[in-house]
């Protein structure tokens, strides 16, 4: 592998890289030992040891780079984890280790559905939200003004960024978000059209950037706001490359893993105060309680204020989605909305309604849309969807009946394709029958579930 025109550094990589591969388990312990920054970096096309044990099955070399810290969920440039690389190429051992490898060992205790440890876009928990510290105002004031907190800043929900040059070519890092400190939006606090919440503390892990300060008791809150008139002319930015994102989809799809998750807590409760600002029982004015996460109106007899009072609380509206398997196992039904770009097809989805359990939501919703009945249904994987507060839960179901007449209020077009033509999509092969919905929506990764759990490539 070693070149002559390479770099002693490149050629290090090469070597190391071309180790796990070839599942020279001896090798790539002694080279990290070595040289520890090893572990993480990629060559061609953003593959990394990680992904290349995986990718050949080995499963030791695997468990090694693991053990020493690597990062499971760095991506290629096709956007695939280590994890998908291996649950693609049927090395379900080393899937499960790599989905086992972060949470514990408990993974036992479920019974297999090949489902455990999924991770999508929206739901990494970056923060510790410490629920219990919503009640502590004074520590929440204190936190407030502390030299050491994060801010994270919304205009109209949109929240302000700067474009992740460094990052140029991954499109999932073309936005950062801006962390503004106490300093900057103070004055911001006091207008009275600012809504603050708290978001939590950063975990224990420690990332690349720390705070310049640390809190005495060594946690870091994170706080955000939203500001009802464009606060950029009043404020001091720490760079003059700060801007408010224009659009959600697909601007908000282009953060880091960690700061979706931030985004998709922070995005969905801000909202929430944004839409409701009177109180939804008796229409009088309310107040912001529990660091955001409680509105309590502030008339003494109001009825929302016995007993269970599920109108003062941040909504969360469950959404199912569902991939509907023809009987014959080998087809999948996909529909696009007028809204699609054109050729993009996806998994239907539909809101549940009160009373209603997942399964009979799949079935009521996919029988609406299509006219296709379905029998059983699985679960598979959940994501949140801060636009404004969806919970995504994905599943896939067993049609019972394959002839489809789709509801033109809701579908355009509704279509059985093969897995052939599926997996032709995934792989970039020449004229694919249809476009997908990005990596970043949890429709693709329904759909990239159902080829890995039968991969036969
Ligand atoms: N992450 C992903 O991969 C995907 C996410 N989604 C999201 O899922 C959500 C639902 O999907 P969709 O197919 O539109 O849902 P439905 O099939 O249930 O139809 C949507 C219609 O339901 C009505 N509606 C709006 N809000 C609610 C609510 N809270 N409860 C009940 N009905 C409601 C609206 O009708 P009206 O306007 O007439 O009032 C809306 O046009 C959307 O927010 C969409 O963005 C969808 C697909 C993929
Ligand atoms: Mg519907
Ligand atoms: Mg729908
Ligand atoms: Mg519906
Ligand atoms: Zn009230």
């Amino acid at each position: 592998m070693a070149s002559v025109q390479m770099s002693p550094k490149d050629e290090m990589l090469a070597r190391f890289l071309d180790a796990a591969s070839t599942g020279n388990v001896a090798k790539v312990s002694a080279m990290i030992t070595h040289s520890s920054s090893l572990i993480n970096e990629s060559g061609g096309n953003g593959w990394t040891a990680l992904m290349l044990g995986a990718r050949n099955g080995h499963f030791k070399v695997v468990q090694t780079l693991l053990t020493n810290g690597c990062d499971k969920s760095s991506v290629n440039k096709s956007g695939q984890t280590a994890y998908d690389i291996a649950r693609f190429w049927g090395h379900k051992h080393i899937a499960s280790l790599l989905a086992n490898s972060r949470g514990g060992n408990s993974h036992h205790l479920l019974p297999s559905s090949g489902t455990e440890g999924h991770e999508n876009y929206f739901s990494r928990e970056y923060l510790n939200r410490m629920s219990e510290k919503r009640t502590d105002s004074l520590w929440l004031k204190a936190k407030q003004s502390s030299p050491a907190s994060v801010y994270i800043l919304f205009f109209n929900l949109n929240p302000l960024v700067t474009s992740g040059a460094d990052g140029a070519g991954e499109s999932e890092r073309d936005f950062k978000l801006c962390k503004l400190r106490w300093g900057t939006v103070k004055e911001l606090l006091t207008k009275p059209g600012t809504t603050v919440i708290f978001l939590g503390v950063e975990k224990q892990v420690k990332f690349a950037s720390q705070p310049p300060v640390e809190d005495e008791d060594g946690l870091t809150a994170w706080f955000a706001l939203n500001a009802e008139d464009n606060p950029m002319e009043d404020l001091q930015f720490p760079s003059p490359n700060c801007f408010f994102l224009k659009s959600t989809i697909p601007a908000l799809l282009q953060l880091s893993s960690d700061e979706a998750g931030v985004i998709a807590q922070a995005r969905s409760v801000l909202a929430w105060h944004n839409r409701y600002s009177f109180c939804p029982t008796c229409g009088s004015r309310t107040k912001i309680d529990e660091g955001g996460y409680k509105r309590t109106c502030l008339k003494e007899d109001c009825r929302s204020l016995q007993g269970i009072h599920n109108t003062c609380y941040p909504r969360v509206d469950p959404v199912v989605i569902m991939l509907v398997i023809h009987p014959d196992g080998d087809q999948c039904l996909l529909g696009r909305k007028k809204t699609f770009p054109v050729g993009m097809y996806s998994c239907l989805a539909g809101f549940i309604e009160p009373g209603e359990v997942i399964e009979e939501a799949v079935r009521r919703e996919v029988e609406e849309e299509s006219g296709i009945k379905v029998g059983p249904v699985q679960y598979v994987s959940s994501q949140p969807w801060p636009m404004p507060s969806s919970l995504m839960i994905g599943c896939l179901a067993v049609a019972e009946s394959t002839d489809i007449k789709v509801d033109e209020n809701e579908i355009e077009e509704a279509r059985w394709f093969t897995r052939q033509q599926v997996i032709d999509v995934f792989m970039k092969n020449s004229k694919p029958a249809f476009s997908m919905a990005p990596r970043q929506a949890i429709a693709h990764q329904l759909i990239k579930h159902w080829i890995g759990v039968n991969a036969n490539l």
